[in-house]
């Protein structure tokens, strides 16, 4: 049977709104948004994934608070394998610096007005939902 490739990703949210990151790559992918995070490694834990990649791609060291919604499943990759993404709320703990776009094309904070206003990788697309309350206060 095929592995099952788990993808976590982080709902950082603050002053209500929730960190949105433009892919650079693959092509296919590019210029589309996600909430950052990336592929759990073999043996690695979900959240110790998620601060990983986190601090790879935006150079903070994030706080995972609860993890929202289920898994959300997705083709990956032409082998045929399968993929799932798993979503935490995360908060940046006081003294981390401002994110910054260090694998990703651009950064934005949106908040309930703008959320549904960029263009989402399908995936991350059911977990909007889950999102909006923690943007309302
Ligand atoms: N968040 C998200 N990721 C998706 C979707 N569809 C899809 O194929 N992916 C893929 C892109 C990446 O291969 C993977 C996310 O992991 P990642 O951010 O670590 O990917 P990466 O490009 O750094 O790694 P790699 O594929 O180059 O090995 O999930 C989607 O709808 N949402």
């Amino acid at each position: 049977m095929l592995h099952t490739q788990i993808v976590v990703g982080a709902a950082i949210v603050r002053d209500g709104a929730v960190l949105a990151a433009q892919r650079a790559h693959p092509p296919v992918m590019r210029g589309r948004w996600e909430l950052p995070g990336g592929k759990v490694d073999p043996g690695e834990s979900d959240t110790a994934a998620l601060v990983r990649e986190c601090e790879e791609e935006l150079g903070v060291r994030i706080a995972p608070v609860r993890r929202i919604g289920g898994d959300v499943s997705f083709p990956a990759r032409a082998d045929g394998s399968a993929a799932v993404l798993r979503v935490w709320l995360a908060e940046l703990p006081a003294g981390q610096p401002e994110p910054r776009a260090l694998e990703h094309l651009s950064l934005r904070w949106l908040g309930v007005g703008t959320l549904s206003g960029v263009d989402w990788l399908p995936a991350d697309v059911p977990f909007l939902t889950e999102v909006r309350p923690y943007l309302l206060g």
